[in-house]
């Protein structure tokens, strides 16, 4: 099969794999992208070389791999009618969208491989849950692993289900961090810091923590004891998130999450 890479959909996941793949040393040039929006396209061409049109159709032909980039509910407009080259490894990307609607979709005769990317595939620290059925070449899950490596971490999974707890935890994931950071700047400029202060304050102690998780050499529990004085301000806080129900809260908030995944599937699944 040939290396072509095929993106239906450049939006913003989209610009990060193929930004993380050209970093990677793919060439522009063998980076194809499906996107009707005239300025992301022209975006894309500009900044990263690659070839855009303004419809799939024109890009799927020869592509050795396919990626699915578009949101969940534009999937079954942006598949119809398509003709991928047989053998070909179609990768998506989309929330809830499950193998069934795909191979419903484009038929048979190419493989399939589900994925989860999140948004730090940007700057090549994401990480990606990937799924296959058995059965599945190793070549075309090599495909998949390809595209999704060139954005950080992948995870391969044995059922198609726990997508759903991925998409929860690491997909949406980063916008709970960001949500934290929000709240934490809130709070400082409530405390009186002027907002650029808290603003600093908040998001350099977040990206200092996540160096220390990063590090590796210390689980999390330990080091949240680490900071936490006997009697301090510390305990002051984490009491109160405690008692507030912030462990319940995230239970409650990614099985939300993980259902709303399932959902997409299963109105996506049935309108074929
Ligand atoms: N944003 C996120 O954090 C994550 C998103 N995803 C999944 O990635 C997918 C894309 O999400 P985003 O990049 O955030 O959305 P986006 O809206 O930035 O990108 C979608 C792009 O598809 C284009 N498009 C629409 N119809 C099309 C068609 N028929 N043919 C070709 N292109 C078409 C749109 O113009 C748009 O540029 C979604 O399915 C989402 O579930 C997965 C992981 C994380
Ligand atoms: O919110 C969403 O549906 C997508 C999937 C994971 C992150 N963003």
């Amino acid at each position: 099969m040939s290396d072509v890479i095929a993106f239906i959909g450049g939006g913003n996941m989209a610009t990060s794999l193929i930004g993380g793949l050209i970093a990677a040393g793919h060439a522009p040039g063998s980076l194809h992208v499906a996107e009707p929006d005239a300025t992301r396209a022209q975006a894309l061409r500009d900044r990263l070389g690659v070839r855009v049109a303004p419809s799939a159709a024109e890009i799927v032909t020869g592509a050795g791999t396919l990626v699915l980039a578009v949101k969940p509910q534009q999937m079954g407009e942006a598949l119809r009618g398509l003709k991928p080259d047989a053998g070909a490894c179609v990768v998506s990307i989309a929330a809830g969208i499950r193998l069934d609607f795909l191979r419903a979709a484009l038929g048979p005769t190419l493989h399939y491989v589900r994925s989860m990317p999140n948004t730090p595939a940007l700057y090549g620290c994401g990480i990606s849950g990937l799924y296959a059925e058995p059965g599945t070449p190793e070549s075309a899950r090599q495909r998949a692993e390809t595209v999704l490596r060139a954005a950080g971490q992948t995870v391969w999974l044995n059922h198609e289900a726990e997508l759903d707890a991925v998409t929860a935890v690491s997909g949406s994931g980063p916008a709970y961090f960001f949500l934290l950071v929000e709240a934490m700047r809130e709070a400082g400029v409530a405390l009186g810091l002027a907002p650029a202060t808290a603003a600093q304050l908040a998001a350099r102690t977040c990206i200092g923590a996540a160096r220390m998780i990063e590090a590796g050499t210390t689980d999390v529990a330990e080091l949240r004891v680490q900071v936490t004085s006997k009697g301090g301000t510390t305990q002051a806080a984490l009491e109160h998130l405690e008692s507030a129900g912030l462990r319940p809260m995230f239970r409650e908030a990614l099985a939300a999450a993980a259902r709303r995944s399932k959902e997409l599937g299963d109105q996506l699944g049935s309108a074929q």
